[in-house]
């Protein structure tokens, strides 16, 4: 090979090497193993076009991969200016990427019982009392520690999950997901994929769905959702003993189940039934969190706004009969911050990470994540997230 030729190839496998580096943010791996990387060329001068095709037209990770190519390839020495060409991948290049990112799963639901994620179905007796907030700084207090994790708001009457991790727009109105053919890129917060049925409805819509097609849209979501390997898999349920918690009973009967509680006695009953129905569909019960504990007031002192004891009671029923006492994991406090962190799509795990409740919330974090059960001696997913 000529000197030039030799030179015009080296120059070109460094750039392709560089572009390793650019991963697509939804589906969380290099382009170049997705390959989106249609041609690479550097002219004598340093010129560098390279060309990519993405998965749609106007997809919302299109700008980040152009700019991330963009400023990657600028950084390869020699390499004096880059054009960047985007174009859409052909149908038949989109079914070979589903493919491949199905891998030779058949297709179905992948969180099966034999599957290395670990699945919790967070659920309440009644609505309001933190289910969606706690489920989402429990998942980005997860990703904090390094585990792959997804959501799946799948509380058709509340859908508040894209709002607290701020993937809505200024309207509040949900961010939708990319759609590559029959596969569904559900958008990231925080390293945390989230699904959400608010995804789904136009604007704010109410939900009235009857229990066969929220059966559907669930095990929809659970089979053409792209989450890629999960460590841990949060269901954000309705509150309540509904269609939904019988369906996720259904579908995914290993699921442990998370009861979420308030410290009101009264709500006790309520709480302990959720706990209850989870069971007799065949999943346990990981876990009591008690939610809107005494609030630490200025001068020190401690406002029982809600009561006191709800967690301890509703542990204290569901251990009844059991081989394992349920544990209270946590009982976390009544939070002005932890409001805000919601209502501004910002958790505060990460804002205001020493604030009493987000301690709590990341107590529950450390004991999951350093749960070994299945998991010991067995690898985790260890695919670029
Ligand atoms: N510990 C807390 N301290 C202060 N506010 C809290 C706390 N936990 C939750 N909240 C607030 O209470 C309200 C209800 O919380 P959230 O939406 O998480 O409840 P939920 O149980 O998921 O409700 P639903 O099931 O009806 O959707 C929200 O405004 C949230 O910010």
């Amino acid at each position: 090979m000529a000197d030039a030729a030799r030179e015009a190839a080296a120059r070109e496998a460094a750039v392709r090497a560089a572009l390793v580096r650019v991963i697509d943010p939804e589906i969380r791996k290099p382009i170049t193993e997705l390959d989106m990387v249609d041609a690479v060329t550097v002219t004598d001068a340093g010129a560098a076009t390279i060309a990519i095709s993405l998965t749609i037209v106007g997809c919302p990770a299109a700008d980040a991969i152009e700019r991330d190519v963009r400023e990657t390839v600028a950084s390869v020495p020699g390499v004096t200016g880059v054009t960047v060409e985007v174009g859409v991948m052909t149908p038949e290049q989109r079914r070979a990427l589903t493919e491949r990112l199905r891998g030779s799963k058949t297709r179905g639901i992948p969180f099966t019982a034999d599957s290395l994620t670990r699945v919790y179905a967070v659920t309440s007796g009644k609505g309001g009392v933190g289910k969606s907030t706690i489920t989402a700084n429990l998942a980005v207090a997860l990703a904090q520690k390094g585990l792959a994790v997804g959501i799946v708001d799948a509380d058709v009457y509340g859908f508040s999950i894209p709002g607290i991790l701020g993937l809505v727009d200024e309207a509040g109105i949900a961010q939708k997901p990319t759609r590559v053919n029959d596969m569904i890129l559900p958008p990231v917060a925080f390293d945390v994929k989230v699904i959400s049925i608010g995804m789904f409805v136009d604007g704010n819509a109410a939900v009235a769905w009857r229990g066969p097609m929220l059966h559907r849209t669930i095990s929809q979501f659970l089979t053409d959702v792209y989450f890629g390997d999960l460590d841990v898999l949060l269901l954000d349920l309705p509150p309540g003993t509904g269609d939904i918690a019988i369906s996720i009973g259904q579908l995914l009967p290993h699921a442990e189940v998370l009861v979420i509680t308030t410290p009101q006695p009264a709500a006790a009953d309520v709480a302990e039934r959720s706990g209850v129905v989870a069971r007799q569909t065949g999943q346990s019960v990981f876990g009591v969190i008690e939610n809107m504990a005494g609030l630490v007031q200025p001068d020190g002192s401690v406002l029982d706004l809600f009561g006191t004891g709800g967690g301890e009671e509703v542990t204290r029923r569901l251990s009844e009969g059991q081989s394992r006492p349920v544990p209270l994991l946590a009982s976390v406090p009544l939070s002005v911050a932890l409001r805000e962190g919601g209502d501004a799509g910002a958790p505060i795990v990460l804002g205001a990470p020493d604030d009493p409740a987000s301690r709590a919330i990341r107590s529950v974090a450390d004991r999951i994540a350093s749960r070994g059960r299945d998991l010991a001696g067995r690898k985790l997913g260890l695919s670029p997230r």
